[in-house]
């Protein structure tokens, strides 16, 4: 390469560093993730290092990354607040180890202080006399930004330091984060509410501190922990380690993260690194590595610093958990319940430890909020074991041939149709009977004991019949024969002979056990229960429309628009007129009159455990007499009847005044109008 074109790429990477920068510490709205960041930094370094004479005083590796914003008053640091240089492998942190191990001409092991590098923004608390006077950001390292209000709401900052052992005028630093399950809660409230959800933790402390109206800080869920000193009164006498400092600045009330050990030497360190990371799950505030320091302040003294970080301190981070990578397409799998998940297939990258070539997209309501597009460079996330996310798109990358993302209108497995329900995320396949990839857990459910209670067809029965490709839908288990089904594992032609004789028994059944074995979404017992007794034959329910529906009790819209989209979709009534071919049957039902509905219009509730009968039994006998049975006590019950270890639910009702019934009274009730 010609020094022009050096020169020329060495301008090009500052440029974009100082967006990033922009971004990242002005907007607290980062657009790459920090592993991009910091390979075009190191990419910078590199040819710095090589052509010195490139260098100039104002690159961003020169310097301490940050601007203190105008909006706040500004704050002059006594002493500098530093970066620091990083390590991302091994090799570099033992390369650093034996950096200083020349420096200082020993060859001892000596200790460092082990810290996880918590992921936050730094902040210096100014104490006067115990006393909480200001804190600032770090700004540009020289000047940061007065930010006192908004410190003082975080709960784990003491305004006054406790004992009477401190300096009289002590800066504590530390870093603010933000606590991971108060960031998931606000930003799942966000997205409900339709406004901006937050990026990361880490932009989501720095944005919420860097506001101007300090209510807004203190709503949010902010933490801090201390990890070193910047001013203190020459009287006082520090510790001389870095780590029995840390310990002298909890004496003094500021909390400091429980993780932090000393370590002897490099083996120790490596020990602390790897424990440390295979915690990062389990901890409640993100760290992205850890920040390992020379212990004796000695020690630290002699190497002093350079440019912007300390030479006796080195971050030595986790891989990455967030990389840059493309969309090439999107795919949409059919889950057992038949919820249709659009999958983003992208270049494979290596994120979180391992190499991703699939992320979720969840649905198309995701797919919106992210604005995605096929051909998008897009901020994958792998962290711990949980499934890749695409966290945001960078837009700037975005190619004039970008595709729009097209969600299929019919299943992508058995090409039924689709509905996606008003104010539901989720779209499905409506063809629960036909769908090969609902194939199993419909058959399963058909054959379940509150459904057909095939006897001896257990779900294990059901996978291998359905792998085997003997069924697809559950008529087809009417015209098994007994030499197929024993040819089965752990079958024999005993048990197949039951199998069969047991199917045969099951064709005789009730209405409603039919209407609740189709597996209509949200139809259970009792719904089908109502709907048998409402319409008393097969024919009619098919025929309902959405007004009739939900005149039904327990029937609402959104069950309404399952029980049509089920019947609407010809698959599913094909799998019906076989099923009735194949000898299904069932009683006629007789329509009551309302004088034979003798608890029409009461709402019961049932709680706690019954002795004589089932609490679904107890329901349906209910509902027969016409009663609606209520999941919950409200003003609105009429009737609380009560088991054993009956618990919130009956301390409600007598809050309310609402009549508590005993299981005697209950089947006195049941008793009087006939049902047993
Ligand atoms: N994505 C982007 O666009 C973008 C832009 C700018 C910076 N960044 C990220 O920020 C990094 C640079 O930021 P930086 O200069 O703050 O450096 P840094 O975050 O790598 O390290 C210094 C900071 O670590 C923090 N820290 C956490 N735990 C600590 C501990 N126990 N002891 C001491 N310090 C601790 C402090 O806040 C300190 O200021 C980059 O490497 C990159 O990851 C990303
Ligand atoms: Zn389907």
């Amino acid at each position: 390469m010609s020094t022009d074109s050096i020169s020329l790429r060495i301008s090009e990477l500052v440029s974009l560093l100082n967006t990033y920068n922009y971004q990242y510490y002005v907007l607290d709205n980062p657009s790459i993730p920090d592993a991009e960041y910091d390979r075009v930094f190191r990419e910078l370094q590199a040819l710095e290092a090589e052509y010195p004479h490139l260098l100039s005083p104002q690159s961003p590796t020169q310097k301490v990354g940050g601007v203190a914003l105008n909006k706040f008053d500004q704050v002059t640091h006594e002493v500098p607040m530093l970066s620091l240089d990083n390590a991302m492998t091994e090799d570099e942190f033992v390369a650093f180890h034996k950096r200083i191990n020349d420096r200082l001409k020993t060859n001892q092991d000596f200790e460092f202080c082990c810290e996880p590098k918590l992921d936050g923004l730094a902040v210096s608390i100014l104490y006067e006399n115990g006393k909480l006077v200001r804190a600032a950001t770090r700004g540009d390292g020289a000047v940061g930004e007065n930010i006192t209000e908004n410190v003082k709401t975080i709960k784990s900052i003491p305004l006054s330091l406790i004992g009477d052992n401190f300096p009289e005028r002590v800066e504590i630093r530390g870093e603010v984060f933000m606590l991971l399950d108060g960031f998931l809660a606000f930003n799942q409230q966000a997205i409900e509410n339709g406004t901006k959800p937050m990026v990361n933790p880490r932009n989501g402390a720095a944005g919420s501190l860097r506001q101007l109206d300090s209510k807004i800080s203190a709503a949010r869920p902010l933490a801090f922990y201390a990890y070193g000193l910047g001013v203190v009164s020459d009287e006082f006498e520090l510790a001389e380690s870095h780590y029995d400092r840390l310990q002298q600045v909890k004496s003094f009330g500021l909390p400091v993260c429980p993780e932090i050990t000393v370590a002897q030497g490099i083996d120790d360190v490596l020990d602390f690194y790897k424990n440390v990371s295979e915690k990062r799950a389990s901890l409640n505030y993100e760290i992205d590595g850890t920040v390992l320091k020379v212990n004796d302040i000695d020690l630290q003294d002699e190497l002093g610093f350079v440019a912007r970080a300390p030479r006796w301190a080195i971050a030595y981070k986790f891989p990455a958990q967030e990389e840059l990578t493309v969309l090439n397409d999107v795919e949409f799998q059919v889950g057992r319940t038949g919820a249709i998940t659009p999958v983003a297939k992208v270049q494979p990258v290596f994120v979180g430890g391992v190499t991703v070539s699939n992320a979720t997209l969840h649905n198309a309501e995701e797919i919106e909020r992210l604005g995605i597009m096929i051909g998008d460079t897009v901020i994958i996330r792998r962290a711990g074991d949980v499934i890749p996310q695409i966290v945001s798109v960078v837009l700037d990358k975005r190619p004039d041939d970008a595709k729009i993302i097209e969600f299929p209108t019919t299943c992508p497995v058995c090409d039924s149709q689709v509905e996606k329900p008003e104010g539901e995320a989720v779209t499905r396949c409506t063809a629960g009977l036909f769908c090969g990839a609902q194939r199993k857990e419909a058959i399963k459910h058909f054959a379940s004991r509150k459904a057909f209670d095939v006897d001896g067809l257990g779900d294990k029965i059901v996978e291998q019949l359905v792998d085997e490709q003997l069924i697809q839908s559950p008529a087809d288990l009417f015209v098994l024969t007994e030499q197929q089904i024993s040819n089965l594992e752990r079958m024999g032609p005993k048990s197949a002979q039951n199998l069969v004789q047991a199917l045969q028994d099951s064709k005789s059944t009730t209405l409603p056990k039919f209407l609740y074995s189709l597996g209509i979404r949200e139809v259970g017992e009792s719904t089908a229960l109502n709907l048998a007794n409402h319409y008393q034959t097969l024919e009619n329910i098919k025929n309902a429309d959405y007004d009739s529906l939900i005149t039904v009790s327990d029937v609402g819209g959104i069950v309404a628009n399952h029980i049509l989209a089920f019947f609407k979709e010809s698959h599913n009534l094909d799998v019906i007129a076989q099923l009735i071919e194949h000898g299904v049957h069932w009683p006629i039902i007789e329509k009551k009159q309302e004088s034979e509905l003798p608890l029409l219009g009461l709402t019961y509730v049932l709680t706690g455990s019954l002795n004589e009968m089932g609490r679904t039994e107890a329901k349906n006998a209910l509902v027969s007499l016409g009663a609606k049975v209520a999941g919950s006590v409200s003003a609105k019950t009429h009737f609380l009847i009560a088991g054993e270890k009956s618990g919130s639910k009956l301390t409600k009702a007598q809050d309310l005044g609402v009549p508590v019934l005993t299981e005697d009274d209950m089947l006195a009730l049941f008793k009087q109008h006939g049902v047993n």
